[in-house]
């Protein structure tokens, strides 16, 4: 009999747009990450987990299989890869947003129903047959490529195209422009599988919900501020209506027994306006923190 497997296996994506801001993540939450493009694995053996840098794509494939027990993907890629295995998808991440849309030469279609018996161009066919069988547009024939989708209508190979739009550049500048409702709105996810038998399941758990908090601060870290303000007793209420914080505020007493101290977590996005809010209501003292890292 062999040692149950212990170490925690995590695929990252090793090129391409969700490459960097993935290991960047994986930093910030303090694992270490590969310092080499060129590095396949990179053992981080303070926190028992095995980092491999593989394809975007295929990460949902080792993740399905068990192989590996946990990865980090694009929500696209995930659901193109169609595993029917039991991976599934456990938080988003916050970057790598798009947005995946049909598109055409300028002036050529308005709606998806309009590719009935044509030809749609794209790399992510499991995706967008999936997508087409569930609005029962039939008969639309998916032609596979592997990137620069906006060429084909063009040259010949499609009549309309299903690609990855963030900026809509790529699109503008092939002619080209969406129509329809966006068929996914996408971003990078972290993905689980079920492991294999050999694993000591207690130990990948542990070390599975370790990694999980440490993203989810990661995420909050990013999404919050800390702000402390001091205000009179009697504003007190509609104040803390305004920073509810996360769970609860914390309120300290001041010298001058008329008056308390507030800190509460708000949406970084807010701070400026709910500043305004609470010296309308006068507060004072408002002071705004960055949030270095955090458990939830
Ligand atoms: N501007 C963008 N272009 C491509 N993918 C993007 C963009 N913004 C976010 N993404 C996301 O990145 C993932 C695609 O990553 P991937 O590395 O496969 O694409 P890529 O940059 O087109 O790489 P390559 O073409 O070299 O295979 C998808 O989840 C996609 O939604
Ligand atoms: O809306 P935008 O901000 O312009 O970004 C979207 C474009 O970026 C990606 O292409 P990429 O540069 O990866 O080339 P590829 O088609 O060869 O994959 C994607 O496939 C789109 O074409
Ligand atoms: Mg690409």
């Amino acid at each position: 009999m062999s040692e149950p497997r212990t170490t925690l296996r995590v695929a990252v994506p090793n090129k391409g747009s969700l490459s960097e801001s993935a290991m960047d993540m994986l930093s910030e939450a303090g694992y270490l990450q590969r310092r080499d493009r060129n590095e396949l694995v990179l053992v981080d053996e303070v926190n028992g987990v095995e980092f491999f840098y593989l394809r975007p794509r295929d990460v949902a494939v080792y993740v399905g299989s068990g192989i590996l027990h946990l990865g980090l993907t694009g929500r696209d890629l995930f659901q193109d890869a169609s595993v029917e295995t039991g991976a599934q998808e456990i938080m988003g991440l916050g970057f790598g947003r798009s947005t995946f849309r049909l598109a055409g030469p300028r002036g050529s279609f308005t709606a998806a129903e309009e590719l009935a018996g044509r030809r749609v161009a794209t790399t992510y066919d499991g995706l967008l047959s999936n997508w087409f069988a569930t609005q029962g547009i039939d008969d639309v024939e998916v032609v596979h490529l592997d990137g620069a989708v906006e060429s084909s209508v063009r040259l010949g190979v499609a009549d309309a195209i299903a690609d990855v739009v963030e900026t809509g550049n790529t699109l503008k500048a092939a002619g080209m422009e969406t129509f329809g409702a966006p068929i996914m709105e996408s971003e990078a996810i972290l993905i689980a599988g079920n492991g294999k038998p050999h694993d000591d399941a207690q130990a990948i758990e542990r070390d599975t919900q370790r990694l999980i908090r440490r993203l989810r601060g990661v995420l909050v870290a990013r999404q919050y501020v800390m702000m402390d303000y001091d205000i009179r007793r009697e504003n007190l209420d509609e104040a803390m209506a305004l920073t509810p914080g996360l769970e609860s505020p914390t309120i300290s007493p001041l010298a001058d027994e008329r008056w308390v101290a507030v800190r509460s977590m708000v949406p970084a996005k807010r701070t400026n306006q709910l500043m305004d809010e609470l010296y309308d209501l006068g507060a004072r003292a408002i002071l705004v923190s960055t949030i270095h890292a955090c458990r939830i």
